[in-house]
């Protein structure tokens, strides 16, 4: 046997360099590159390894871990699972930092590969610098903390444990069905230590990404389920944009009438402009979408989570005469909903379903059209809603008095409305650039309003809405496609939570657009609060003296170099959106917009958990009205 001694790290770089992946006959490197933030824990390990030989691998520099590790689980959902960035950390606060990303990539499905260092296997030195210490055990340390958020977990004290590790934590990268963030830990003197490893171990490795055929079993039944519904609906997941089902979900919805609704990580699978699809299902989604999703008497879910926001918190269906069918690669979601089970990839199953379904249509009919015409003057009418500050009425109703919006008109010195702005960015910016969102209102009126028109530019992480994602997840999308324009939609709030990725997208030169909707608060949430019965409580921003906060981010941004705009009008807002094209370093718009100008429900619901007993009537009122509706929802 030939061996090659090299120190844990040494040998980790070396493997990494050698992993390809094999998807649809088309095969390539499956890690690009390695973000950084480097302490005692990986500099004189992982940060040797690379200092030697990084070999293709690029390496960059983080400014904040969770905020790498974002930028790492954009580019992977960006490049649909294909391809990933490895994450290092030094240990103890630099890797507790991980725990919000790698809950993001565990809820989102994403493959990311993260290495945050570990406590001294020896324990000779015990306790180090950031090392937590227990009474009742030396065997923890901060890095457990990623167990829960971690899809695989382990903990490398000695170099030889390297190998079947990372074999076990690619196999799970690779499965679609397993997707998900692979957390190995490692010791700070192992990453250091040497051995002889078996050369075999370094040969170039192909992961097959396969898509997993149906059954002739399932197809017959799902051919059977389709042709005895009348209003078939198909929900479109994440799984089907992974997947890249477009050609025939158009083609199975132009030839049988079934709609096309939907989720936030389904999004621009296919164009918004296809006729037949309605749009965003659920809490943040269309009229048409709803309306449809209550008629349909067979629910096709592709790829779909079945999430409180996809469901209306299980109300958005007619459940005494619907069915579910599922198809997913992950047997956990098929069996959602009592749903027939479909356990195959997404693409091959509706392309074999496609011929057992000759001679159908169902009895949506002309009504798809209607539902969607409906909608775009819904949506024509959110573009123009102008500021009136005698009587104004902003979508969200009956929380802010006039007293208030005014008080809002002057402190920002705005009468934006926040779909007016969204609209015309719309269709300001050029078709194939690329949105990303994640937390806040923004997302809502996303998943609504925004026309994708070409597939796989609506990048939407509202599996854990991580506020910080936004900007992150933004330089993560431009490393993935360097070539297009990347806008980050991001509320104050979230921009405030984590933003520091915009310097490492500006040091090296990837041009990413921030596009920051200022209503200085954390808006949704008090929609949320005051929309069920209590007042207006922590979260709006206002100072000691209740003095709303102007903050001038443009100038924050400006800071770090980038070039940045203040947009309170549309016209200022087109201008700036055009300049902002012209401009190789990254740049920033910010808008002031009115609260409560964001989108409303819809005919969706949302259970979230209002006090069973208050002082205020209100809020009783909004305990009573929940426990009626919770009456027509489903149990499980
Ligand atoms: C990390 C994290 N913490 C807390 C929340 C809960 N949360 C959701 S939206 C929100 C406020 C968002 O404010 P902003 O970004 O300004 O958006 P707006 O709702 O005002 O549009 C909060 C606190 C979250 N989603 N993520
Ligand atoms: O609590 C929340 C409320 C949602 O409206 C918001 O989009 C999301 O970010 C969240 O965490
Ligand atoms: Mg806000």
């Amino acid at each position: 046997m030939g061996t090659i001694r090299l120190t844990t790290a040494q040998a980790l770089i070396k493997f990494l360099n050698q992993q390809y992946i094999h998807v649809d006959g088309k095969e390539f490197p499956f890690v690009e590159g390695i973000f950084n933030v480097f302490g005692h824990g990986n500099v004189l390990g992982i940060g040797q390894a690379l200092e030697q030989d990084p070999g293709h691998l690029k390496v960059i520099q983080g400014k904040n871990e969770q905020g790498m590790a974002h930028a790492a689980i954009a580019y992977s959902k960006q490049m649909l699972r294909q391809k990933i960035f490895a994450v290092t950390t030094s240990v103890g606060p630099g890797s507790a930092n991980l725990v919000a990303a790698a809950g993001t990539a565990l809820s989102n499905n994403i493959p990311v590969l993260l290495l945050p260092a570990d406590t001294f296997a020896t324990r000779q030195p015990d306790p180090v610098l950031q090392q937590v210490e227990h009474e009742y055990s030396t065997a923890v340390t901060t890095n457990d903390a990623l167990k829960p958020v971690s899809r695989y977990w382990d903990r490398i004290t000695r170099p030889e444990q390297l190998m079947s590790s990372l074999i076990r934590a690619f196999e799970v990268m690779t499965d679609p069905a397993k997707a998900g963030p692979a957390t190995i830990c490692i010791s700070q003197d192992a990453e250091g230590e040497a051995f002889d490893f078996d050369e075999k171990f370094f040969e170039k490795r192909v992961h097959y990404l396969d898509r997993k055929l149906p059954t002739d079993r399932e197809l017959k039944g799902a051919a059977e389920l389709i042709k005895s519904s009348k209003k078939p609906l198909i929900i479109v997941g994440g799984g089907a944009k992974y997947s890249q089902a477009r050609d025939i979900l158009i083609k199975l919805s132009e030839k049988h009438d079934i709609p096309l609704v939907e989720t936030q990580a389904g999004k621009s699978t296919v164009e918004s402009t296809f006729k037949n699809n309605l749009g965003g299902i659920g809490v943040t989604g269309t009229l048409a979408a709803n309306k449809a999703a209550k008629e349909a008497d067979l629910i096709i879910g592709v790829g779909t989570r079945y999430t409180d926001f996809t469901t209306s918190s299980k109300t958005a269906f007619n459940f005494e005469q619907a069915k579910f069918l599922n198809i997913n690669v992950s047997r956990l979601q098929a069996y959602k909903m009592d749903g027939f089970q479909v356990v195959a990839d997404a693409k091959t199953t509706l392309e074999l379903l496609f011929p057992l379904l000759d001679g159908y249509k169902s009895e949506f009919g002309d009504q798809i059209v209607e539902l969607k015409e409906e909608w775009l003057r819904e949506r024509d009418r959110l573009s123009k809603i102008v500021f009136d500050r005698e009587n104004f009425t902003p979508e969200i109703k009956d929380q802010f008095s006039q007293e208030v919006l005014n008080e809002y008109a002057d402190a920002l010195n705005t009468e934006l409305a926040q779909t007016t702005a969204l609209l015309a960015i719309n269709e300001a910016v050029s078709p194939d650039s690329i949105i990303i969102g994640s937390a806040g209102s923004l997302p809502g009126d996303l998943q609504r309003l925004w026309h994708s028109t070409e597939p796989n530019t609506y990048h939407m992480e509202y599996g854990y809405s991580c506020m910080g994602y936004e900007v992150s997840g933004a330089l993560g999308i431009k490393l993935a496609q360097p070539d297009k324009e990347v806008y980050a939609m991001v509320g104050d709030g979230s921009f405030l939570m984590l933003h520091s990725e915009l310097v490492t997208a500006i040091q090296y030169n990837h041009k990413i657009n921030i596009l920051l909707f200022d209503n200085s608060g954390f808006g949704c949430i008090s929609n949320l609060q005051m929309g069920n019965g209590m007042g207006s409580y922590y979260c709006e921003f206002r100072t000691h003296d209740n003095q709303i906060m102007n903050i001038d981010y443009a100038k924050v941004a400006e800071g770090y170099g980038a070039k940045t705009y203040r947009a309170n009008t549309v016209e200022e807002l087109k201008a700036a959106l055009e300049d902002a094209k012209k401009q190789n370093v990254s740049t920033l718009i910010e808008m002031k917009v009115l609260p409560k100008t964001m989108t409303d429900g819809y005919e969706s619901w949302w259970h979230v958990g209002v006090a069973e007993v208050s002082e205020k009537e209100s809020v009783q009122k909004a305990y009573e009205a929940k426990q009626q509706k919770l009456k027509t929802a489903k149990q499980y």
